[in-house]
């Protein structure tokens, strides 16, 4: 599979080669994330310098979540991206379903999926400036989640209320109790990502060695 995803990649990279692209154009670049797509990268600084690191992104749509299992086998760690903005808006692949009710399933089936169950999970509330906007426009959160009551429509209100879902999801369906590892994020943000990373790369690493140690 590996080597088809390198072949795709050559031919991407042919395309750029006429047209220098800013990383900013490269992250927003609305391409879905179809397959799954492997990233090899060596920090060229930090702790782990030197070190390969594997990262597989796999598509979220409902088609392509039964090609996760296998990479489940043999991972460190898992960052879960649930987008929080869409919490009006339907599943484009079901119309019926809300967007974020579909995030908190999905992120039910990862937390009690047995073969991950002394994976470190790493959850990302995504795309806040979205959620932010979102609530400058007025829209409230009620209309589309109606648990959410009377509280105030604002930002910090709002995520937290979504952690704290996410949470007992978590602490209610591990098949062994596991830290909740959450970070706020709009990934658009490339310097606001780095930090996060950063602290997800040491988070990985610990976690890494001090299994190392047990065994
Ligand atoms: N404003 C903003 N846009 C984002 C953020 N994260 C992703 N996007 C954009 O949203 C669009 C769709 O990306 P994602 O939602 O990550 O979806 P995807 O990776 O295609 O979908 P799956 O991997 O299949 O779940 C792209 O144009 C991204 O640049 C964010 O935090 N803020
Ligand atoms: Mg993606």
């Amino acid at each position: 599979m590996g080597g088809r995803h390198r072949a795709g990649d050559a031919g991407a990279e042919e395309a750029r080669r006429d047209y220098q692209s800013t990383d900013d154009d490269v992250i927003r670049a609305r391409l879905r994330t179809l397959g799954v797509q492997e990233y090899r990268f060596i920090f060229d600084h930090g702790r782990t310098m030197g070190q390969e690191w594997r990262l597989y992104d796999v598509g979220g749509t409902r088609s392509s979540r039964g090609a996760w299992y296998p990479y489940f086998d043999d991972v460190d760690a898992i960052i879960f991206l649930a987008p929080i903005s869409p919490f009006d808006e339907k599943l484009a692949e079901d119309r019926r379903v809300n967007r974020l009710e579909d995030s908190y399933l999905l992120w039910r089936s990862v937390c009690a999926c047995k073969l991950l169950a002394r994976t470190q999970i790493i959850l990302f509330l995504n795309k806040c400036d979205l959620l932010q906007a979102k609530l400058q426009r007025g829209i409230r959160i009620r209309d589309s989640v109606p648990s959410f009551g009377d509280r105030k429509n604002d930002l910090g209100t709002a995520t937290r209320y979504f952690q704290q879902h996410f949470k007992e999801i978590s602490r209610n369906n591990s098949p062994v109790q596991r830290p909740f590892y959450v970070h706020l994020t709009s990934v658009i943000d490339t310097r606001s990502t780095a930090v996060t990373l950063g602290a997800v790369e040491e988070s990985i690493l610990r976690e890494h060695l001090r299994r190392a140690d047990l065994m």
